[in-house]
């Protein structure tokens, strides 16, 4: 008989639900466990009450991990179930990132009103997304687009667009698959004009550190190749010193012992850019994600990141 009920802390929002129950799923495959071993805590984060200005100004990514960090810290959860692109790079002494998902489709998604494509939208349409990285490739693309800040979750901004808000916006094809709503994607964005976020796709989960029983039971439904990929993207984003404060779009795939790696800056116009790729093997993963960092760092030069504030 089940004794313990592992309690599960996520966000609130459809999509955070939706990761928290397919962890769930998994662990109860791998071990043979029903629903009621499992409590689902939906917590608040401020990153959801905050809804007037971009988080980039607000504090940035930790704003939708701090109240699931401090739950864990305090012992009110078990472990947090997050996506990881929304992932601080620094995490609270104590907690670590435990297990990976397997990645979903890591690209994102155009949802148009007044035309299917990017390239189709007239002149001077209206895109939203508070993405910097999403709002400068915008404007790579179309200089010409009038991008504008789009908050909220993902049932929000398709409603704003439907209320003619804007024509456009973008959103992680993974987020909608999730949320069984892949069919209001119009275009799906290609890698190379579209790279994704570190991180993007990839759902993790952070516990404490040292609880074994728990790190033997995440340990089944770990996917290896996901958690090297995430190991170099992290680790491009920590050496430049990734906030939500600039453009920066990083991924890594893995075929067996090799991991190769895309990274992109650029300034928030899309006009300028930086560019690497690098690949070796998959055990110095995190070592190839901060060598690119670095890399892109001297390229760019210090007034790039300085510019744009
Ligand atoms: N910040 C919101 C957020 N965090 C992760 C995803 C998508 C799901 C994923 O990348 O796994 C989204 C929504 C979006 O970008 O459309």
């Amino acid at each position: 008989m089940q004794t313990t009920v592992l309690r599960i802390g996520t966000r609130a929002s459809p999509l955070a639900m939706a990761q928290a129950h397919e962890a769930r799923a998994r662990l109860m495959a791998a071990h043979d466990l029903s629903e009621d071993a499992f409590a689902i805590e939906a917590i608040s984060t401020s990153g959801d009450r905050i809804q007037d200005r971009p988080l980039s100004e607000a504090g940035g990514k930790g704003l939708f991990t701090k109240e699931l960090e401090e739950a864990l810290l305090d012992g009110r959860i078990d472990f947090a179930v997050h996506s990881s692109k929304d992932m601080p790079t620094a995490l609270p002494s104590g907690l670590a990132l435990t297990a990976f998902l397997p990645r979903e489709d890591p690209r994102d998604a155009f949802v148009g009103e007044a035309a299917s494509t990017i390239a189709d939208l007239p002149h001077g349409a209206t895109v939203g997304s508070s993405s910097l990285r999403r709002q400068a490739l915008l404007l790579r693309m179309r200089p010409d687009l009038n991008v504008i800040m789009f908050r909220g979750n993902v049932q929000t901004r398709l409603r704003k667009l439907r209320d003619g808000v804007a024509d456009g916006t973008i959103l992680a094809l993974a987020g909608l698959k999730r949320l069984g709503s892949q069919d209001v994607a119009t275009e799906i964005l290609p890698l190379d004009l579209f790279p994704p976020a570190p991180g993007q796709g990839a759902i993790c989960i952070e516990s404490r550190i040292g609880d074994s029983r728990l790190d033997e039971m995440l340990s089944a439904i770990n996917d290896a190749p996901t958690a090297q990929a995430l190991a170099c993207e992290r680790a491009f984003l920590a050496a430049l010193d990734g906030s939500c404060r600039m453009p920066i779009a990083g991924r890594a795939t893995i075929d067996g012992g090799h991991l190769a790696f895309d990274g992109t800056i650029l300034s928030p116009d899309g006009r300028q850019s930086h560019e690497i790729s690098a690949s070796g093997p998959v055990a110095e993963a995190a070592a190839i994600g901060s060598a690119s960092g670095e890399k892109l760092r001297r390229d760019a030069g210090t007034g790039f990141f300085d510019g744009w504030n």
